[in-house]
């Protein structure tokens, strides 16, 4: 593991985002952006609706109505995103960064972080750091969190989005295979989950579960991932129950994403399923959003995913039958 001395207060000013503005956006654009969400997008959420959790305590939940532009949701809080050197992880940074939230980033590859951070920095965070590691390792979760203890004293939000590498192919048998991702796709939430948990109680924060349609309705080619993202699915579900027995006014947000234009996605994907995916840095706000708003789930692109679920639901046979008649199935690749 190891620690980045890149940390700082805020630099340059941001540039727009070109999907949704934060900071310096335009009014009708971001008047745009929430439309949109009580819009198309509201179907899905109204359906999922907010947690029950902290009902009857003093802090208010976010409604739509009366949540703040995206420039001020997370203003000055303490945010953990983990998988945050590329694709979907390093768009939520920037836009995190944009809202002048305080970063601490994880992934393996600490050149890519280092880049990250300072973007981070030069496009507003409050401040930017990052540590360096594989989350297949047991010690990395305890020193994630202990590095947010001595640094802010204090979290607001755990962002937890990383995935070890998986094919998009045959299950070809490799057992240590799947152990070695539920460990780092699953495992490792769990633990990065429970030692932040004291800190998010304390600030009554937010767990944001990055999953996947994968990890509700399974297709083929995706055997040992999808496996990881239905367990996160079965813990932090039954988690979030109990956190509103006990009246523990932390949120969990599991997001169900389809495909997304993340370069690794693309190119396990693009050969076998002819399909446009949706853009990385859209998805990255509605997952900042969602869990801001404290929703439960999740649903993006909305139509897609939903249509998806709501068609498992009454036919997962059917369901099965189009996934796979959509795939160009003479390419997919047998290891
Ligand atoms: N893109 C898509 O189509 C979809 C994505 N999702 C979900 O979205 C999330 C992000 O996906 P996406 O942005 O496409 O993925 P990327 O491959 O772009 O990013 C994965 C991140 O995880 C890090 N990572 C990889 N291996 C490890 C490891 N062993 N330990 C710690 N960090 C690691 C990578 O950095 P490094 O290599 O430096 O460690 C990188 O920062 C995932 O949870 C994925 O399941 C869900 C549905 C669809
Ligand atoms: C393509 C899968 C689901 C079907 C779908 O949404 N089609 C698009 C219809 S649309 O054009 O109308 O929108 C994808 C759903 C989940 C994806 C997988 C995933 O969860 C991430 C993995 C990340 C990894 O780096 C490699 C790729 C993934 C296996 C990715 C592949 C595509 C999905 C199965």
């Amino acid at each position: 593991m190891k620690l980045s001395l890149l940390s700082g207060q805020a630099g340059c000013r941001a540039q727009a985002s070109h999907v949704f503005p934060t900071k310096l956006g335009s009014g009708p654009r971001l008047q745009w952006g929430l439309t949109r969400l009580a819009g198309t997008e509201r179907s899905s959420r109204d359906r999922e609706g907010l947690q029950g959790q902290g009902r009857g305590t003093a802090r208010a939940v976010p409604t739509l109505s009366s949540a703040p532009s995206s420039a001020e949701m997370l203003r000055g809080k303490r945010v953990i995103v983990t998988g945050a050197s590329s694709g979907i992880g390093e768009q939520m940074a920037y836009h995190l960064a944009r809202m002048e939230a305080h970063l601490l980033l994880t992934a393996r590859t600490e050149a890519k972080l280092q880049k990250v951070v300072e973007r981070c920095l030069e496009l507003g965070a409050a401040s930017a750091r990052y540590i360096s590691g594989s989350m297949d390792s047991p010690s990395l979760p305890e020193q994630v969190l202990r590095e947010a203890e001595n640094t802010w004293g204090g979290l607001d939000m755990l962002i937890l989005n990383h995935i070890g590498q998986s094919g998009f192919t045959f299950f070809s048998g490799d057992v240590g295979h799947v152990r070695k991702l539920m460990e780092t796709n699953f495992v490792s939430y769990v633990a990065l989950a429970t030692a932040a948990l004291p800190m998010l109680k304390e600030s009554e924060g937010s767990i944001v579960v990055v999953s996947s349609i994968a990890g509700k309705v399974a297709g083929p080619f995706t055997a040992p991932y999808s496996a990881t993202k239905f367990a996160l699915d079965g813990f932090f579900s039954s988690l979030r129950q109990e956190l509103i027995i006990e009246k523990v006014n932390v949120s969990i947000t599991l997001c169900i994403l389809g495909y997304i234009n993340t370069e690794s996605a693309v190119r396990a994907v693009s050969h076998v399923i002819p399909d446009t995916p949706a853009p990385k840095e859209e998805c990255a706000l509605e997952i900042i959003r969602a869990g801001f708003l404290r929703h439960r789930e999740l649903h993006y692109p909305a139509r897609t995913v939903s249509t998806m679920l709501l068609i498992h639901s009454i036919s997962p046979e059917l369901l099965n039958s189009i996934i796979r008649s959509s795939y160009r199935l003479e390419n997919v690749q047998r290891t």
